[in-house]
């Protein structure tokens, strides 16, 4: 049997000049539906995660960045469903537009001390202590 590989996921912590940072509500009928993540998608074959980024943040929020405005930050990883996951976190403080719900998300600018209080899917948790912990650290 061929081993399938974790799916790679990237996700964005949007910093706005206040340091808050971007929730988006998971809506219902997808896992995890009603719980906060962070802005991001599915890393296509043969596409670098930068890149990937950049497109979920313009397809998402009609935002436009850069990849020199992407810092690697964290990663979580989620071994609960039938395929694993391995979520890449990136921090970006800088970016073109103002971030809009594209797809019908609820959006939520949280303060850094926040984050843990909200309810996120597993991969997300390592991720939301180090933007905790860079922000407040
Ligand atoms: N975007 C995002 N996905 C996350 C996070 N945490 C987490 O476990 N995930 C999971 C949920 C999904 O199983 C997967 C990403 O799926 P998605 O539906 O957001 O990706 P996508 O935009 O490429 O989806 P689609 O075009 O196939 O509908 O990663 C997170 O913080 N952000």
């Amino acid at each position: 049997m061929t081993p399938i590989p974790p799916l790679l996921v990237v996700c964005a912590a949007l910093i706005d000049a206040d340091g808050r940072v971007l929730l988006t509500r998971i809506p219902d009928g997808k896992p995890y539906a009603g719980a906060w993540e962070f802005p991001g998608g599915k890393v296509e074959p043969g596409e670098a995660p930068e890149s990937a980024l950049i497109r979920e943040l313009e397809e998402e929020l009609g935002i436009a960045t850069e990849e020199s405005c992407l810092a690697p930050l964290a990663f979580g990883t989620d071994t609960s469903g039938g395929r694993s996951l391995v979520l890449l976190a990136y921090a970006c403080r800088k970016w073109r537009g103002f971030p809009a719900p594209r797809e019908g998300q609820t959006l939520s600018w949280t303060l850094p001390g926040k984050l843990l209080g909200h309810d996120t899917p597993p991969a997300d948790k390592p991720i939301a202590a180090a933007v905790r912990d860079l922000l407040t650290g």
